[in-house]
């Protein structure tokens, strides 16, 4: 099963929760009640956040007091969501969601014995509450995602790139770990929309994106930085290790294969490479790493340099 992933939901209905018995570590232990008295509840509860991992969280503590179940999980591909709450056991039943033909993802219960018919259909029947309370919190997840998402390369925006590179120096210095940045930027980029015009350029944007990504753990994060360059930011990882990832993008980029009017497109890129630094500010940092960059460009392009 896949791991929950982070997401860059804003935490606003914490307060709210709270009131309502809902925090977020603390559910109130639950007492058996009837189908009727749950669903009920449920309903209330459930329209308390647009956090979907939060209602599926609460759907999952609420529904046990009626079906016992050791595991619940969901997968959706549009929001990229992917959760796993509890251990997975040997016997599942799972519910593909979908309201006026849009697919709201799909829901797995696991347990180790065998659902009863009558199980399944009061777990149908808690389904039927979460159905409008998943919905809009997947409206607002994607809604969060696309302010943060440069649209063409799928990446971080520069928004997203500025709140997280505040947030993760911020930690590195809380948590005395170590932080670096990759700037990279296509070489001869001009040429590719001179010579083959700005839809070719897009794809090739779209598909240094894609090599890029492929190549980086998923802690790792991408952002569009400008037209053509691009930041990565590895938390944890010093310059040493920081370079060595720099040169297998480096090689990746080389290695891709553009077919373009029966030749291959040479692609490659240029980049700088730093570390964070004892007391230094994300500003700095940038500005080291971009010299860097602009050092690598001018010492012949296809090719990384350290931040001095
Ligand atoms: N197709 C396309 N082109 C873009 C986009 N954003 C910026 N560009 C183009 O990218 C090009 C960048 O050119 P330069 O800054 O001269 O860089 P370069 O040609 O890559 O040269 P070096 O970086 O020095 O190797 C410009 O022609 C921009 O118009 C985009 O979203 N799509």
């Amino acid at each position: 099963m896949l791991p929950s992933e982070h997401t860059n939901t804003v935490d606003f209905d914490t307060a709210r929760l709270q009131r309502l018995g809902y925090a977020q570590k603390q559910l109130p232990t639950l007492q058996p009640v009837s189908l009727a008295q749950l669903r009920q509840q449920l309903s209330m509860q459930l329209q308390t956040s647009l956090d979907a991992e939060r209602i599926l969280t609460i759907f999952r503590a609420e529904s046990q007091r009626l079906v016992t179940f050791d595991s619940l999980s969901y997968v959706q591909d549009s929001t990229d969501m992917s959760l796993q709450l509890g251990e997975t056991a040997s016997h599942s039943t799972s519910y593909h969601l979908s309201h006026d033909g849009e697919q709201l993802g799909c829901l797995t219960f696991t347990r180790q014995q065998r659902f009863k018919e009558e199980e399944l259909a009061e777990l149908e029947s808690l389904i039927a509450s979460l159905v409008f309370p998943l919905r809009n919190a997947l409206l607002y997840r994607l809604a969060v995602q696309s302010s943060l998402r440069d649209p063409l390369t799928k990446t971080g925006n520069r928004l997203a790139m500025d709140q997280s590179l505040q947030r993760e120096v911020e930690l590195a210095k809380r948590n005395q770990l170590p932080l670096s940045v990759l700037m990279l930027d296509i070489d001869h980029f001009k040429q590719i929309n001179d010579n083959f015009g700005h839809h070719t350029g897009d794809e090739v944007l779209k598909a240094v994106a894609a090599t890029i990504k492929s190549q980086l753990r998923n802690v790792d994060m991408v952002f569009r930085y400008g037209g053509e360059e691009f930041l990565v930011l590895l938390s944890g990882t010093c310059s040493e290790a920081a370079a060595m990832v720099g040169e297998r993008l480096r090689h990746a980029v080389v290695s891709m294969q553009m077919p373009m009017h029966c030749q291959q497109l040479g692609l490659s890129i240029s980049l700088g490479c730093a570390a964070l630094q004892l007391g230094e500010n994300t500003s700095s940092l940038l500005g080291r790493v971009d010299s860097a960059l602009y050092d690598a460009k001018r010492a012949g392009r296809n090719r990384l340099r350290m931040a001095g």
